[in-house]
């Protein structure tokens, strides 16, 4: 039987299929403010998305995830902690089936209910397919969602879940600027990882925020109304869909800012 988050299928499972799972930077992990070092070489992101790149939005089974046109350099994420110019694949979330967990990244340790994934790639490689198998290829930028207002640029998303409910349904999904889903502030750490999900490759530059995106606990509800299962399956509502933090085997965490 295929990954998951369920008991026979979960996190714990993975190492199984996947054995890198033990591996030395695995995602994600507890951020400990504390024990980041900040980095004056850091560079601010430069985050430059066209919404005109945006195709669509599907349930894949483990997250939805609204996927872009990478054939050019229109939306790219540059500077921060990587060299070159990546672009940007897709985005999704992580979430939990209550307020007090959801997010896959923890800061002393708190979760958040819910942890947004902007999955860039290298274009010093010829795809998404081969960067993903290199240490520098993908970066991905993460921010934490947290309970208070309604975020009207995510609602956006949230009206296109009814025509994805079940896992394996897309819809188009065009004209949505992603940088409208990023905090004001953009503060990061970041560290070397990996994917948080199978394959769980060593390629991943994390570069996660420190400040939150608002979300609403309606809005919550939405994510939580996704199904894992496809249609025709018992239903099995999409929750908890989150790794649990990895060890830190060595690794420094950089701060952006003091
Ligand atoms: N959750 S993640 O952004 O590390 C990811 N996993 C697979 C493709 S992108
Ligand atoms: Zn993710």
């Amino acid at each position: 039987h295929a990954w998951g988050y369920a008991a026979n299928n979960g996190p714990d499972k993975w190492v199984s299929n996947f054995p890198i799972a033990d591996g030395i930077r695995q995602s994600p992990i507890d951020i400990l403010p504390g024990g980041a070092s900040y980095d004056s070489g850091l560079k601010p992101l430069s985050l430059k998305y066209d919404p005109s790149n945006c195709l669509e939005i599907l349930n894949n089974g483990h997250s939805f995830q609204v996927t872009f046109a990478d054939d050019s350099d229109s939306s790219t994420l540059k500077e921060g902690p990587i060299s070159g110019v990546y672009r940007l694949k897709q985005f999704h979330f992580h979430w939990g089936a209550s307020d007090d967990k959801g997010s896959e990244h923890t800061v002393a340790g708190t979760k958040y209910p819910a942890e947004l994934h902007l999955v860039h790639w290298n274009t010093k490689y010829p795809s998404f397919g081969e960067a993903a198998s290199k240490p520098d290829g993908l970066a991905v930028v993460g921010v934490f969602l947290k309970i208070g207002d309604a975020n009207a640029s995510l609602q956006k998303v949230l009206d296109a879940f009814n025509d994805i409910r079940a896992k394996g349904k897309q819809t188009s999904f065009a004209d949505f600027d992603p940088s409208t889903l990023l905090p004001g502030c953009l503060d990061y750490w970041t560290y070397d990882g990996s994917l948080t999900t199978p394959p769980l490759l060593e390629s991943v530059t994390w570069i996660v925020c420190k400040e939150p995106i608002s979300v609403s606990c309606e809005q919550m509800a939405k994510f939580r109304s996704l199904l894992f299962s496809a249609e025709g399956e018992p239903e099995c509502c999409m929750v908890d869909n989150y790794r649990p933090p990895q060890p830190l085997k060595g690794r420094h965490v950089r701060a952006s800012f003091q």
